[in-house]
């Protein structure tokens, strides 16, 4: 298949899925080649470009305005910034703007944002029309390197985060880690949180790498962030080739410390806490749980707690009323038979899921926090 003309400076990660394989090409100064690299992965006569209040004027109208001069039919359509906006009704409202704007089953959508926009794009090209084709062009750390790959896409319920959607993959991934520089702090270090998740579940050596580059993450080596991103791709599309649905439980790797993170996001109210930032306390949380069930050592939660430390993450859990967490807790989607199940470490860079957990130790590893 021809393949879109990048720059000579990026990198291509395949993820294989056979006939919904995809490439997630990463690299530097890359976004002005958006047109080609999806009309060589699609045939694009009208698209339908998502994205929020913040990324349109930095990112989004120029992509806009370059698929609209490559010849496509444009339609633009931004929904507020933030977490709130991952809602059956702003999914409603983009329904009926694709209608409105004549969207049908040959129209493409590109969601233009963070892992709120990817999220939801995906959930509206999954569902309008009985699904179209989409593409990620993610803007932020933790979309790059995690919500833009593996076709998890969704909204919100008021008290159960990602409750409904769909696996819905990308035909292809965009990855500009120069948008990164206009990201927010606080943004960027949560995005630093499910990096650290890929060194826990699966790469030692890459927790080490992570350890030892501190200073030139907190810098946003152009450098590092793009061999990072890279690494996480290549793990996150290892895991999803394996278990594409989470069906053999392969995949729930990828949901490390994600029951107490998602629990802790719905109970302080979606956006208080970013998601990022639930990750690195609910990894911790996990990781005390592995420790009291004799499963891990005292130091591989240490090990973590500093490295998310010295990211600028918050390792202490929010003082909101812990029935009220436990009762979100039992919204995962890990739940079986009304039993909780958690991704527990084994070791630096292994996890398992384990089942039959007490709930009394569930509680105790956030009051330890
Ligand atoms: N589908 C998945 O596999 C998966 C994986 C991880 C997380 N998620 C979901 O992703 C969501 C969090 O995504 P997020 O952290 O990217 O948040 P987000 O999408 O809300 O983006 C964070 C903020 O950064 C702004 N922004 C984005 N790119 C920017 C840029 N380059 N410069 C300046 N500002 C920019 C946005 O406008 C927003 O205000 C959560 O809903 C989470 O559940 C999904
Ligand atoms: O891709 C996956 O699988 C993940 O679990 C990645 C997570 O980081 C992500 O937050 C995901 O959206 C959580 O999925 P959910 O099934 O627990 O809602
Ligand atoms: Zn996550």
């Amino acid at each position: 298949m021809k393949r879109a003309a990048l720059t000579a400076e990026h990198e291509i990660v395949r993820v294989q899925l056979s006939e919904r394989s995809y490439d997630i090409a990463i690299g530097a100064g890359i976004i002005d080649t958006a047109p080609p690299f999806f009309s060589a992965r699609a045939k694009i006569s009208h698209a339908v470009l998502v994205t929020d209040d913040q990324v349109r004027p930095l990112y989004a109208d120029r992509i806009a305005a370059a698929c609209a001069a490559s010849g496509m039919r444009t339609t633009l359509l931004s929904v507020p910034a933030g977490e709130t906006s991952k809602s059956i009704a702003m999914a409603d409202q983009l329904w009926n703007q694709c209608l409105a704007e004549g969207a049908d089953r040959k129209t493409v959508v590109i969601a233009v944002g963070g892992g709120v926009i990817g999220d939801l794009a995906g959930f509206i090209a999954a569902t309008f029309a009985r699904g179209l084709s989409f593409f990620q062009v993610p803007t932020t750390l933790l979309a790059q390197v995690d919500s833009s790959v593996g076709g998890k896409v969704g909204v919100n319920l008021p008290t159960a985060k990602n409750m409904v959607g769909a696996f819905w993959q990308p035909q292809g991934v965009l990855i500009d880690v120069d948008v990164l520089a206009t990201l927010p702090e606080r943004e960027y270090r949560a995005g630093m949180a499910e990096v650290v998740k890929y060194g826990v579940i699966l790469d030692p050596d890459f927790f080490a790498y992570l350890e030892a580059n501190v200073a030139s993450i907190q810098l946003r080596d152009r450098k590092v962030l793009t061999q990072v991103i890279a690494r996480c791709c290549q793990l996150k599309a290892d895991v999803v080739q394996a278990d594409e649905r989470e069906t053999t439980g392969l995949r729930a790797v990828l949901n490390y410390g994600h029951t107490f993170c998602h629990a802790f996001e719905a109970t302080c109210g979606y956006g208080q806490l970013l998601h990022g930032e639930a990750v690195s306390i609910g990894m911790l949380c996990a990781s005390r749980l592995a420790e009291s069930l004799g499963r891990i050592s005292p130091d591989v939660t240490q090990r973590q707690r500093k490295l998310l430390s010295a990211l600028g993450l918050p390792t202490v859990p929010p003082q909101v009323d812990i029935d009220l967490v436990m009762t979100a807790m039992q919204r995962d989607k890990k739940v079986e038979h009304g039993k909780l199940q958690f991704v527990l470490p084994t070791k630096l860079g292994m996890v398992e899921l384990v089942g039959d957990v007490p709930v009394k130790l569930a509680k105790q590893a956030i009051n330890d926090g």
